[in-house]
């Protein structure tokens, strides 16, 4: 298969007219100064064969599970053609319109109930046309977990489809479009300044709130006005849980969104990566119970290298059982991590006693709990109303909660902290189901705040070299989504 340069791509799009500049009118009514019009491409096959190829990649580092695909009528349609012919993949075609005669199915193709369904999209604003064919094919029995689209226009498509628990795969967002065109001057910066500002002013995604009733849409930094707040500026917030305050403060100082993920097996290997690597990060995480050799010393010298190098321990226990037991698993055994570790984790599933438990040890002691609402694991089945009920979980006890690990920002209340594991330089996975994202990814696209790096900086051949490299990346990431309003 071809490689594909998204680069060249993008100005081979805005040769062929693909990408207009102007006033346009989108499905939802909203007029827009961009429009995305893949419809063309029926007309160049080269280039159709070349945006194939590049959903099938994005196919394949995702590592996607799935029985069958399906292409959103109609533009998506060649796209998944070609892809279903070239990979031999089942393909199903979604009828816009039952026809009134013959077999009346709006479902074309054969499948077996429980199939799993990819879904391939063109261009997502809001996402309402991926979800309009996921619905028509779970009325048919099938799965929707996934879906893959060329362009996403970053108006809320990918939140929306996610809080109905479908993945959205991008492969082009409009930020990077906006970058490719200007530095290649298709366009000046007065028009990638409008279209960036209409992109933040538009998103189109309205989570319900807290009584269920609408919350106005999200809102990101604009060109004019400053909408998001600063790490520095969150850790000011008169209701903000002391530990996520201090978190934020050390971000801001040292300039670093990382926290490594110290995944070593001895004592000493970790203590002397908390050392070199101190200065690079905001937190450390660790997995004590991986540790052959540990001791009750260890604690405490990990301890004073979190003061000396002014960074937070998060010990990634994931505490999944009743509060009466989570109490003692927290407190005592042989590692008694709520006397070492500033930060611990939790998953949502025994339901709220969970936190109640750890909260019952942590709280006199001003830790923090962080809950589990998304992994970055393949098939994890931490999604869609499960995500939305460990939010509220997090919200009825956020004097303990400080925020979530899970793959992107889930939440507009900025007193809660976002965390994201599955990530390194290249996007792609291990062969026992880590799904990795970029830095930029994560913290510009999908507005995390910290990325979590194990293996990136553990297997490069230079730790701290590599830990430099990431913090740099997500903190750029991070400016660049902040500063917006700065330029
Ligand atoms: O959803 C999750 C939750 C936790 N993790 C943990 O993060 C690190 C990731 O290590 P890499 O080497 O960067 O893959 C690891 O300790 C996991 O237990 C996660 O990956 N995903």
């Amino acid at each position: 298969m071809e490689a594909v340069c998204l680069d060249s791509l993008i100005l081979k799009l805005h040769d062929v007219n693909a990408v207009k500049f102007g006033e346009y009118k989108l499905k939802t009514g909203m007029m827009t100064p961009i429009y995305i019009d893949l419809r063309v491409l029926v007309s160049h096959p080269g280039l159709m064969n070349q945006v194939s190829s590049l959903i099938y990649q994005q196919v394949q580092k995702q590592g996607l599970q799935f029985d069958l695909v399906c292409g959103v009528p109609y533009t998506a349609l060649p796209l998944a053609t070609i892809i279903s012919s070239r990979h031999e993949l089942p393909m199903l075609i979604r009828r816009k319109e039952a026809k009134d005669y013959g077999t009346k199915r709006l479902v074309e193709g054969s499948f077996r109930e429980g199939d799993t369904c990819l879904i391939i999209e063109d261009t997502v604003t809001s996402g309402s046309s991926i979800l309009e064919t996921a619905e028509v094919l779970y009325k048919e029995g099938l799965k929707v977990t996934d879906a893959i689209v060329l362009m996403d226009r970053e108006q809320g498509g990918v939140e929306m489809l996610a809080s109905q628990g479908i993945r959205l795969h991008p492969i082009i967002s409009m930020f990077k479009l906006l970058n490719v065109l200007l530095a290649a001057e298709r366009i000046d910066t007065q028009t990638a300044q409008n279209v960036r500002k209409f992109i933040l002013d538009n998103n189109t995604f309205s989570p319900k709130g807290k009584n269920g009733g609408d919350v106005p849409a999200i809102k990101k930094p604009c060109v004019e006005q400053k909408l998001e707040l600063s790490y520095s500026d969150r850790a000011k917030l008169p209701n903000i849980h002391p530990l996520a305050s201090k978190l934020l403060k050390v971000m801001e100082e040292k300039q670093s969104n990382l926290c490594v993920s110290a995944d070593v097996t001895s004592s000493e290997e970790l203590l002397q990566l908390a050392d070199s690597l101190g200065p690079k990060i905001c937190m450390l995480k660790t997995h004590v119970d991986i540790l052959k050799d540990y001791t009750v010393a260890f604690n405490q010298k990990l301890l004073a290298l979190a003061e000396k190098h002014n960074f937070l321990i998060f010990e990634d226990r994931k505490f999944a059982d009743i509060g009466n037991t989570v109490k003692h698993q927290y407190e005592g055994g042989l590692y008694q991590i709520s006397s070492w570790s500033h930060i611990v984790n939790a998953h949502a599933v025994p339901g709220p006693g969970v936190v109640k438990g750890l909260r019952a040890v942590g709280k006199p002691l001003g830790r923090g709990c962080l809950l589990i609402a998304q992994m970055s694991s393949q098939g994890s089945l931490a999604t869609g109303e499960y995500t939305k009920a460990v939010l509220k979980m997090a919200e009825e006890q956020s004097d303990f909660v400080i925020g979530f690990i899970c793959g992107s920002k889930i939440t507009e209340r900025p007193e809660f902290i976002h965390m994201t594991p599955g990530v390194q330089m290249q996007a792609g996975g291990d062969v026992l189901g880590q799904q990795y994202t970029t830095p930029e990814e994560v913290i510009h696209s999908k507005g995390s705040d910290v990325i979590i790096v194990g293996r990136g900086v553990l297997e490069a051949p230079d730790r701290l070299k590599a830990a430099e490299s990431y913090r740099k990346s997500g903190w750029d990431a991070y400016a660049k989504r902040i500063g917006l309003c700065v330029q």
